[in-house]
């Protein structure tokens, strides 16, 4: 089983346990021993070795573990170092190694995240109130799951993760491949993978890939929707774009927090805090892990502040005390924040310190000249910085223990006099720290002064076991029993106690680094598989969104395409029927009242027929009368035209609002007819009566006067003996008397003739001033063309009342044009928009399952993970 850095797996995952439970393998060792330490007498005993390096239990009851001075366990001791050195540079490697992929990992997220950001600035992106429930729809498709298949294959680094890799033929969805990719992880290395005091976030994550994203809420980008989360109405309780400001405001939250994780990876120094009881050689610990006497040791309390050793490299190589009066405004660069002291001074300020308590702490940078896997200070990988802490006593115990759980405190080391064991002060230090920092590496100092070493193994053992179980539990690794006075400070030289003290620096080393894993390198991991799973889950419900938008759109837009074409080809013809429709109701109007009206004119002098005649001296108003009853007989056949039309033009228009109704659904008549003709118009026709209309002599003047003779003479004769017998009288009577005669009757019968005229006249005139205004108003009738122009009249007024309908039968007409039009234009956007969504969002999930993958395969090792991370 080959494994993602390239180191055969079997190796890492048993790395620990051979650190733990067993020797490393009998070639190694022996090869490794017979140059380190000038040749062993014979190969390791592996059969026992399994126990030997077994918890603190083992310490106690081993008979091996408890025969101090047997060459075996020298032999062992440094066979487990040397493993253990192993290990470290292994660690230190994998560390490395992880923080690089880590930053990379962490700027690609970063990158998914800004791209995300601007997506959903220029379109809000789909939030999944429910994202289980969207998942559940979802089932992807082979296709994706090919693509990703493809991709996965195409990255290089997949292979190396061959066993825990899906088989990704045979899943149906990439939801299924994560589920196998993750299921199909050995149980041990999962247990191992997640560890023992693994995040609850993790393990959520995990339990979250094994039902295949099939998550109630999100981890990282989950937005607090106060109203309607619980709906599953989401989007109508909560404007999208709400929830778009929400998400941006995630998105950037999450781009702050990536930065911050990018720093702390990318920070490499670490704190170790050494505290203990007073005396207990906390100094002398320091200046044995150093190799160097730096700090000032005494048998009285001698450090009253927190001393803080760091290499020089960060202090632009200069060696340097500084010494700093308030610790939250020291700034290495601002030598206002503290006061320069020279390196041969540090004691007499730390003693003077004593009673002055000028200073809070001093900040000691000192140069180490050991070879990077010899330093503790600076190792290659991570700067170490020691700090040596005030002794415990009632009065230092919790600012020490405020200090002790300060986040960038990476390891707590606790030195207890091994004469003394643990005082009331160091129990309630680590009662305290107990609640934060599970395993604390404790050094009991002192030892060569104690002659029953075992006793006093037991007993302080017993006592690590009340104080913090879990560091009982790994006392191998997390408890020495060692005399830091005795390691010889000289390079090169190795007293009595060196091999343990070398084992408790690997220790210490690993343990720093382990807890780095867990302080930086954890949190980050965590954090990006979870925002990545989120982002998986984010993209999946937009693709599937995107998808159905697509297919509504198109749908939409199939079904609704030939109404709308018909409409257009709709538009024209009708419009054109409305208006043939008015312009041909409009000229039967007009036909129609025409003729009516020219009848009633021709018929005018029915229109007088009811008149009473009044008697000759009341002719003038009788002719006024006849006028005025033919005007008015005109004026009501028009009323009569006008009321036709009326009725007309309602049957007309109902006739274009049906039509108009068929294409266009039900709408209200706008036109309305009870408006026309409602304005007075002069519609009267009247004529002037004249003198002459009294008088109709139809005969010229000759005529006219014999006429007026023959009729006084045949009034007069016609009286006597009647009109014929008259005539012939009078012709006898002018052949019987000669001219001369007649000439002497000329003027009697002139007389007798013109007073018959005039009786006749007077007789006749009411016929004519009938005859002559019926005449008069039919001509006068003719001459304003009267007819026509209240034909046209009406027939406007119609086609006024008509166009009304057609304007709305049009701006209708159009109106559903532009809305179909509106609808197809919109519907196209969401295509479109909607195609570019599952493009991008298609990409974004094989990037981000991809990244996903990577960020998985970072082997970081939780051996001694201890509390659950915050996320
Ligand atoms: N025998 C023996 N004496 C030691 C050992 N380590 C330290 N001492 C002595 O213990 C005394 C106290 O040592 P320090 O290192 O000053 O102790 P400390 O805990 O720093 O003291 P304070 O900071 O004052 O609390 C000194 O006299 C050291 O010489 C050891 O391993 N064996």
């Amino acid at each position: 089983m080959s494994d993602i850095y390239g180191v055969h797996s079997s190796m890492l995952g048993a790395r620990r346990n051979l650190r733990r439970n067993s020797s490393p393998s009998a070639d190694v060792l022996r090869d490794d021993l017979s140059n380190s330490s000038g040749g062993l007498p014979r190969p390791l005993d592996l059969s026992r070795s399994s126990k030997m390096f077994s918890p603190a239990s083992s310490i106690l009851n081993s008979p091996i573990a408890l025969s101090p001075s047997s060459s075996t366990s020298s032999i062992r001791s440094a066979a487990r170092t040397h493993q253990y050195r192993m290990n470290a540079a292994q660690e230190h490697r994998t560390y490395h190694d992880s923080c690089q992929r880590l930053l990379t990992h962490i700027g690609s997220v970063t990158t998914i995240c800004d791209e995300l950001y601007r997506n959903n600035k220029d379109r809000a992106v789909f939030y999944p109130p429910f994202p289980k429930a969207q998942q559940q729809k979802q089932r992807m498709t082979p296709q994706r799951s090919m693509t990703t298949s493809a991709l996965m294959a195409a990255d290089s680094s997949m292979h190396l993760e061959t066993a825990s890799q899906p088989d990704m033929s045979s899943p149906s969805s990439l939801v299924d491949s994560l589920y196998n990719h993750h299921h199909r992880r050995p149980s041990a290395t999962q247990s191992d993978y997640f560890g023992s005091a693994s995040t609850s976030t993790l393990v959520a994550s995990t339990n979250s890939i094994h039902s295949g994203f099939l998550k109630q809420e999100f981890n990282i980008l989950h937005l607090d929707l106060k109203v309607g989360h619980a709906s599953t109405d989401l989007h109508t309780t909560l404007e999208k774009t709400s929830i778009a400001n929400l998400l941006d405001e995630k998105l950037a939250q999450c781009k702050r927090h990536l930065d911050n994780l990018y720093n702390r990876v990318a920070d490499t120094s670490s704190k170790v805090l050494v505290t203990g009881d007073l005396n207990s050689g906390k100094s002398t610990f320091v200046n044995a892990l150093l190799k160097r006497e730096l700090l000032p040791a005494d048998q009285q309390p001698c450090t009253n502040m927190f001393c803080e050793v760091l290499n020089a490299n960060i202090n632009d190589g200069l060696e340097q005390v500084h010494a700093v009066p308030h610790v939250e405004k020291y700034d290495r660069l601002n030598p206002a924040t503290y006061h320069i002291v020279e390196m041969r001074h540090l004691d007499t300020l730390i003693m003077d310190d004593l009673d002055q308590d000028r200073y809070q702490m001093v900040k000691i940078y000192t140069n180490d000249a050991r070879a990077a896997q010899e330093s503790l200070l600076h190792n290659g990988i991570i700067d170490i910085a020691l700090i040596d802490s005030p002794g415990l006593n009632t009065d230092s115990v919790k600012t020490t223990a405020v200090f002790a759980r300060q986040e960038e405190i990476d390891v707590v080391v606790f030195v207890v006099s091994a004469e003394n064991h643990f005082t009331l002060s160091g129990k309630e230090f680590l009662w305290n720290a107990a609640n934060e920092k599970t395993h604390i590496f404790i050094v009991v100092n002192r030892f060569d002064s104690i002659r029953d070493k075992d006793r006093c193994k037991r007993m302080i053992l017993e006592q690590i076991r009340q104080l913090s179980p879990a560091t009982y539990e790994d006392a191998d690794d997390l408890v020495h029993f060692v005399s830091a006075g005795n390691v010889d400070l000289e390079p090169g030289s190795r007293k009595l106690d060196a091999p343990d003290f070398a084992r408790l620096e690997e220790r210490l080393r690993a343990f720093v680094l382990g807890n780095r894993t867990k302080s930086k390198l954890l949190p980050a991991k965590n954090y990006l598989v979870n925002l990545l799973l989120d982002i998986g889950v984010l993209s999946e419900a937009n693709q599937t969104d995107a998808a159905t938008k697509l297919q509504e759109a198109n749908e939409t837009l199939e079904r609704d395409m030939p109404a709308y074409e018909q409409l257009l080809r709709a538009r024209d013809r009708m419009l054109n029927q409305v208006e043939r429709l008015a312009e041909g109701a409009v000229t039967t109007i007009q036909r129609q009242t025409i003729e009516r009206l020219q009848d009633a004119a021709d018929q005018v002098q029915n229109a007088i027929q009811p008149l009473e005649y009044p008697g000759i001296f009341l002719i003038w108003q009788y002719a006024q009368d006849l006028c005025e009853s033919m005007a008015q007989a005109l004026v009501n056949e028009v009323r009569h035209a006008e009321q036709q039309t009326k009725q007309d033009t309602d049957q007309c228009l109902e006739t274009l609002h049906q039509m108009a109704q068929d294409q266009l659904g039900n709408f209200p008549r706008v036109a309305n007819v009870d408006g026309m003709f409602l304005r007075p118009r002069d519609r009267r026709l009247m004529i002037q009566v004249e003198t002459t209309d009294f008088f109709d002599l139809v005969l010229d003047e000759k005529l006219s006067g014999c006429a007026l003779s023959m009729g006084a003479v045949a009034m007069v004769g016609g009286r006597v003996m009647g009109f014929k017998d008259a005539v012939s009288s009078l012709w006898n009577m002018s052949s019987l008397l000669g001219s001369n005669n007649m000439r002497r009757l000329a003027l009697p019968v002139i007389s007798v003739v013109s007073a018959g005229l005039l009786v006749y006249v007077v007789a006749d005139m009411r016929n004519a001033v009938e005859r002559k205004l019926v005449r008069k108003f039919k001509q006068a009738v003719r001459e304003a063309g009267y007819v026509e122009a209240q034909g046209y009249r009406i027939g406007r007024d119609a086609r006024k009342v008509l166009r009304v309908e057609g304007w709305e039968i049009q701006s209708r007409l159009q109106k559903a044009i532009e809305s179909k039009e509106q609808k197809r234009n919109e519907l196209e956007v969401v295509i479109q928009t909607s195609q570019e969504s599952m493009a991008y969002f298609t990409a974004l999930l094989e990037k981000s399952t991809l990244l996903l993958d990577k960020v998985e395969a970072i082997h970081i090792d939780q051996s001694k993970i201890e509390e659950p991370l915050k996320m």
